[in-house]
């Protein structure tokens, strides 16, 4: 039997509007944010897909997006878990930061390494192994039992938590997560075996 995984970075936030570091911060979606996530929901209404059990963060945005995408699957009652797991990286020190001001302080390659790289956390943050340290054991004891049980799960949630999960589903390497970018609103669907292998994976 293949369950389904559908992954959803949220909405555009008002700081991702500002270029601000977010990480544990929780700023709320801007206008097209909401946009977003409400097209991100007709997409998955289109694939005549119904959710059921959701997850999402302890964030707004994240929580937000998951509500805006039920909605327009009228779905607006589901079983939905917050689970600060799933969170956003913690950008520790450059949280509220700007992320232009961050580029001229210390220059574009350090600023990249913090945002991208997997194993180096800016100063007082999380790195993406840290992160996935908390999202991946989350997933493999809370999320993916129902999807193997042939259930179809939704998980709203940010970039960097998507991008640890996404590179354990998709068996990155350290070096060529550094590339992977989500965009906000974006759909990804994965069917998983029955054996948790990954059966097929479609970006929306
Ligand atoms: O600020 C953040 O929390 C994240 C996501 O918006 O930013 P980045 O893309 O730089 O990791």
């Amino acid at each position: 039997m293949s369950g389904t995984l559908v992954l959803v970075r949220h909405g555009q936030s008002d700081w991702n509007l500002k270029n601000l570091f977010t990480g544990w911060r929780d700023p709320e979606l801007t206008e097209q944010g909401v946009t977003e996530a409400k097209a991100a929901g007709t997409k998955l209404a289109a694939r005549g897909l119904k959710f059921d059990l959701a997850y999402t963060s302890d964030l707004k945005r994240a929580q937000n997006t998951c509500a805006l995408i039920l909605g327009e699957l009228a779905q607006d009652s589901l079983k939905t878990i917050r689970n600060q797991a799933l969170n956003e990286r913690d950008y520790g020190d450059l949280s509220g930061l700007n992320k232009d001001d961050a580029r001229a302080k210390w220059g574009e390659d350090q600023v990249h390494i913090w945002r991208r790289s997997y194993d180096v956390p800016p100063p007082g943050g999380e790195s993406l192994r840290d992160t996935g340290a908390r999202v991946w054991p989350y997933y493999m004891h809370e999320v993916q039992p129902h999807v193997l049980r042939g259930e179809t799960v939704l998980v709203a949630a940010h970039g960097n938590s998507l991008r640890a999960l996404i590179m354990a589903l998709d068996g990155l390497t350290g070096e060529e997560v550094v590339s992977m970018e989500l965009g906000t609103g974006v759909p990804i669907v994965y069917k998983l075996n029955a054996d948790s292998t990954v059966a097929s994976k479609e970006t929306l």
